[in-house]
């Protein structure tokens, strides 16, 4: 059985992100991943994960969310506006302590496409020279949830990957996305595994505990175990209620943290 970490973008939404860590360590995870923690400063947050001796994964590259944003690195004309948030990100993630970060595509219409690619490649070899150490992760959004997203499918993602020819960038593998509109979960994560540099989980549709949902996590467990994989596996899911209650799910999945 894999190992799994706490999303704690997701995990416990009712308190503040430390508490959150708290709140993680008790359920007993021993690691935990981030979405974006810049308000919290990084000595605290390094404080309060090392004293109950977690590990720590990654974090997401800036967005403005009161501007509908959700990334900038494919977004064209936005070079300038990309490489600032990424600096911060690689600053955060040094002084935390973390050892990814998810760079964020942003939304590109599709006449734009072309030029959307070309400059994702671009920031793509310029962020992978400013944090070497670093592992750099891309994420296709199913587009149900992000319709206007740059891309959608593990396929692109994998392609952008191949693409960018950067040793340390690595697909994110959501099984959640991937089983929302292209099924065939274990298929993908065999056909893509070569890349992939993590690993998360949610319930398919209604990213809830991932034990009431249309991708079968037993299998897929199965599979990650089959494959060898030693990596994390993160618990990106939106709670039904009671995170800590939620948790159930572990024991009906045949899952220890
Ligand atoms: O939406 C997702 O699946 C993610 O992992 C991103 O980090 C953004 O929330
Ligand atoms: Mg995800």
């Amino acid at each position: 059985m894999p190992k799994f970490s706490a999303n704690l973008g997701f995990l416990w939404p009712d308190r503040p992100l430390l508490a959150r860590i708290d709140a993680a360590a008790a359920a007993g995870f021993k690691a935990i991943e981030l979405h974006w923690p810049y308000d919290v400063p990084p000595a605290d947050l390094r404080a309060a994960y090392k004293r109950h001796g977690l590990e720590i994964l990654g974090i997401n590259t800036p967005i403005d969310a009161a501007k509908g944003e959700f990334g900038l690195a494919a977004v064209p004309g936005r070079q300038q506006d990309f490489r600032e948030g990424f600096s911060r990100a690689a600053t955060y993630a040094h002084a935390i302590g973390a050892r990814s970060i998810h760079v964020m595509a942003g939304d590109v219409p599709p006449e734009r496409r072309a030029e959307g690619t070309e400059q994702f490649l671009d920031n793509l070899a310029w962020a992978a020279e400013q944090a070497p150490d670093l592992t750099l992760l891309l994420e296709p959004l199913n587009k149900h949830d992000r319709p206007g997203y740059f891309y959608s499918t593990s396929g692109e993602g994998a392609a952008i990957t191949a693409a960018a020819g950067v040793p340390n960038l690595k697909l994110m593998f959501d099984a959640y996305h991937v089983g929302r509109t292209e099924g065939h979960v274990v298929e993908r994560l065999e056909q893509h595994w070569g890349v992939i540099g993590h690993v998360q989980i949610a319930a398919v549709p209604s990213r809830t505990e991932p034990d009431d949902s249309e991708v079968d996590y037993r299998a897929f467990f199965t599979a990650l175990d089959r494959l060898g994989y030693s990596g994390w596996v993160g618990c990106e899911y939106k709670p039904r209620g009671d995170t800590d209650e939620g948790l159930k799910w572990t024991s009906a999945l045949g899952v220890r943290l």
